[in-house]
């Protein structure tokens, strides 16, 4: 079976909405990253800051309490809540007045996201794996889209039922995260040979979520049709350009949904925002390597994401 190349750039051209002096802050959409924690920082950051470079107007991240200053260091834009408990600082008896109190910090701010993202930088603490669950659970109820990435693909994995079914779950599995839900889910070893199959098989078991298969070519599915991304992209593997893809899944979702909405039409948000997001990554990637070469860091790649769309739809044409 053969995917089908995308022509991404038109997808971007048509969801990513206009600028112009009607509009109100909050409309380009409101973003979300749950992670963070003592190991990790840099993931979130990337994911969130990535969402507000491509041109979100709010990008809050939920961490654990640790891991929020540092965070709050990076950047001044971002709306960082330490909220998030792992278990080395709770004690057992109060596990569960602790849990309800996470779930209620989130809650107060759920319904205001457009978009959700669970897992870069979020650590395999038990305890702050089953707060999440909650949260996850939660979001799902409400109906805001959820984009599955590092950590979240690890708690997902060991409990599919979270995003089963959950047509607005994308999930973004690397090339060990893929193994392990292919593992998991079809009983079986990643088959390169008929990589098409496979992950329309994948996102089908799973119930129509989106997979968005990072490699040499994105491969996205949702169980009905197999798109691949394969433009541009770098030949550099430093670590943080999965968290980048992740927020800017989490924008285009938003946005391609906005769009369908207005349009009335019977387009998959999901799996539109998941090629607008791929694209998206590789040409900043691309862009950044070409400056920096063998030294290009995450931190270059997100300098390069406003060029990026810009040399796609530029905001020039926009009315003011
Ligand atoms: N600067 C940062 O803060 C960055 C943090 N990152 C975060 O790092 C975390 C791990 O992401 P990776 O891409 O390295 O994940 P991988 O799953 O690719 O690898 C993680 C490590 O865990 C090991 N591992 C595999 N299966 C395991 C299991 N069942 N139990 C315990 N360990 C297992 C692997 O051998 C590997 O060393 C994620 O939260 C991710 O978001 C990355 O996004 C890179 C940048
Ligand atoms: N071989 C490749 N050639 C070109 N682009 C690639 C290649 N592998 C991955 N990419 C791109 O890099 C991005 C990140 O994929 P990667 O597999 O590095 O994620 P990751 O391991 O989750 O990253 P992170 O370090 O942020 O956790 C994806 O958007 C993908 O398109
Ligand atoms: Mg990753």
């Amino acid at each position: 079976m053969q995917s089908v190349e995308v022509d991404a750039e038109n997808i971007i051209r048509i969801i990513t909405p206009a600028l112009d002096q009607s509009r109100h802050k909050g409309q380009a959409g409101k973003i979300a990253v749950i992670g963070g924690c003592r190991e990790y920082t840099g993931a979130p950051y990337f994911a969130a800051i990535s969402a507000l470079k491509i041109g979100a107007d709010l990008s809050h991240v939920f961490c654990t309490k640790d891991a929020a200053p540092v965070i709050k260091s990076y950047s001044p834009e971002l709306i960082v809540h330490p909220v998030l408990e792992e278990s080395y600082s709770v004690r057992e008896e109060d596990k569960k007045i602790i849990a309800s109190k996470v779930l209620g910090e989130v809650d107060k701010w759920l319904e205001r996201f457009d978009c959700l993202v669970v897992g870069p930088g979020l650590g395999r603490d038990p305890f702050l794996l089953d707060c999440v669950s909650e949260i996850i659970r939660h979001a799902r109820k409400s109906n805001i889209p959820i984009v599955i990435d590092g950590d979240g693909l690890f708690l997902v994995t060991n409990h599919l039922e979270l995003v089963s079914g959950y047509a607005l779950a994308v999930l973004t599995p690397n090339v060990n995260e893929y193994k392990r839900l292919v593992q998991k889910v079809l009983s079986s070893e990643v088959n390169n040979d008929d990589a098409t199959q496979q992950v329309l098989s994948l996102a089908k078991q799973i119930g129509g979520v989106t997979i968005l298969r990072k490699g040499k070519s994105d491969l996205i599915s949702d169980g009905d049709t197999v798109k691949s991304v394969s433009i541009y992209g770098s030949p550099r593997r430093c670590g943080g350009q999965g968290d980048i893809l992740s927020g800017s899944v989490a924008v285009f979702l938003s946005w391609a949904r906005q769009h369908i909405e207005a349009a009335d039409l019977d387009s998959n948000p999901a799996v539109i925002g998941s090629i607008a997001g791929s694209a998206m990554m590789r040409k900043a990637a691309s862009l950044a390597f070409s400056n920096k070469k063998r030294s290009t860091v995450t931190g270059d790649i997100i300098e390069c994401l406003g060029k990026s769309l810009e040399d796609i739809c530029p905001a020039g044409s926009c009315s003011l």
